[in-house]
């Protein structure tokens, strides 16, 4: 079973602070199933003890029950709490039946180990001060009326005290472990953020535009039109108004095309002064209606005073088309619209006819 049980929680990838408790989940059904078994087949070949091999071969089928339980709640959160529970009480039954002979009660230090780890820091001190206290509770009995017991109150006093730092240490252990797993998270997404993110402009990079548009077209859910914009003289900008001028204004530009997206669509900067928009659920004609809106809402208010006008070319996807030959066919389009004059969009002349989903 622990073979497969990633299969069920596709949701906890390997950095995810969660991932090491199901597995530590899975493998404590694993052991349980197998001892049980083992246990079962001991007692009934080797002991002849029919009734305690009938007991264990019931936890062990009591074992596998709670198993497909977990593969069908598939709540984390819920049988990790459940199992520490569970794995206190038959400890705590345990050490009280046999009333803490022959040191059972070092079993109890295993509770704060698995406790913490399954079930983090409030259940797992709830949890191990129970069975802690119950241990010392069963010793102190012990004392008070079994005067063959080994143990003296010195020796109470020393599991009480090593208890109490076992917790906090684990407590602590545990904290720490939480942390540094939120830790690396966060600079997880932080770097994921970068690898997509244009640094200039802040908006997606040509890197997740790729991403986008594999992922997009692959569903085939709509069509699309992949439109390329390309800022017109932008040569003359940075050589009249310095290269941090030009700076400013492709940011402004980005922001200005940002405001104007219709949800759904995605921006990114291709490079230099050259713009992508990946146009969903349109025709190649409404593609350029909204793009000539776009070149109105940026021509129409200079940056800084300082005017501006862009060039594009539009072309349809067509559903197994690479980014790669889409771009190709939508930058000739974008060559035919700066050869006419600039200031204006033009259609890759081959795209196919399109009809769009209502
Ligand atoms: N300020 C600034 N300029 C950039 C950046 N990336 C590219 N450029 C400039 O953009 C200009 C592009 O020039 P060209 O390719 O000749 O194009 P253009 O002047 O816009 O002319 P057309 O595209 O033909 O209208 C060059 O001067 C580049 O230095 C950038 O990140 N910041």
């Amino acid at each position: 079973m622990s073979f497969t049980w990633y299969k069920t929680f596709p949701d906890y990838p390997d950095h995810h602070p969660d991932y090491w408790r199901i597995r530590l989940i899975f493998h404590i059904f694993l052991l349980a199933t197998v001892s049980f078994a083992l246990l079962s087949v001991i007692n009934l070949f080797v002991f002849k003890a029919y009734t305690l091999a009938v007991m264990d071969g019931v936890g062990c089928l009591i074992v596998l029950a709670l198993y497909g339980l977990f593969r069908r709640l598939a709540n984390v959160a819920v049988v990790a709490v459940l199992l520490a529970c569970g794995i206190a009480g038959v400890m705590l039954a345990f050490i009280l039946l046999v009333e803490g002979r022959n040191y059972s009660v070092i079993w109890a230090t295993v509770i704060p180990p698995v406790t913490f780890f399954l079930a983090g820091r409030r259940v797992g001190t709830t949890l191990s001060t129970i069975v802690f206290l119950a241990c010392v509770y069963t010793v102190y009995l012990q004392l008070q009326h079994n005067p063959a017991f080994t143990i003296n109150t010195g020796a109470l006093l020393n599991v009480i005290e090593a208890s109490i730092v076992h917790i906090l240490l684990f407590r602590f252990y545990e904290g720490t472990r939480y942390f540094a797993f939120q830790q690396a998270i966060e600079r997880e997404q932080q770097l994921i953020k970068i690898s997509q993110t244009d640094t200039l402009t802040g908006i997606y990079n040509r890197n997740k535009f790729a991403k986008e548009y594999a992922s997009r077209l692959a569903s085939g859910a709509e069509p699309y039109c992949l439109a390329v914009i390309d800022i017109d003289h932008f040569k003359l900008v940075n050589d009249t108004y310095g290269h941090a001028k030009g700076d400013a204004i492709l940011v402004a530009f980005a922001q200005r095309l940002m405001q104007n997206l219709r949800g759904g669509d995605v921006l990114a900067r291709w490079g230099g002064e050259e713009f992508v928009i990946l146009i969903s659920n349109t025709t190649r004609h409404d593609a350029k209606t909204i793009v000539e809106r776009w070149k109105q809402a940026v021509s129409d208010a200079p940056f800084d005073e300082i005017p501006v006008t862009f060039s594009a070319g539009i072309t349809v996807c067509d559903r197994l088309q690479s980014l790669d030959s889409a771009f190709k066919q939508a930058d000739n389009a974008l060559y035919t619209a700066k050869q006419n004059g600039r200031n204006r969009v033009s259609l890759y002349r081959d795209s196919p006819i399109i009809v769009v989903r209502k």
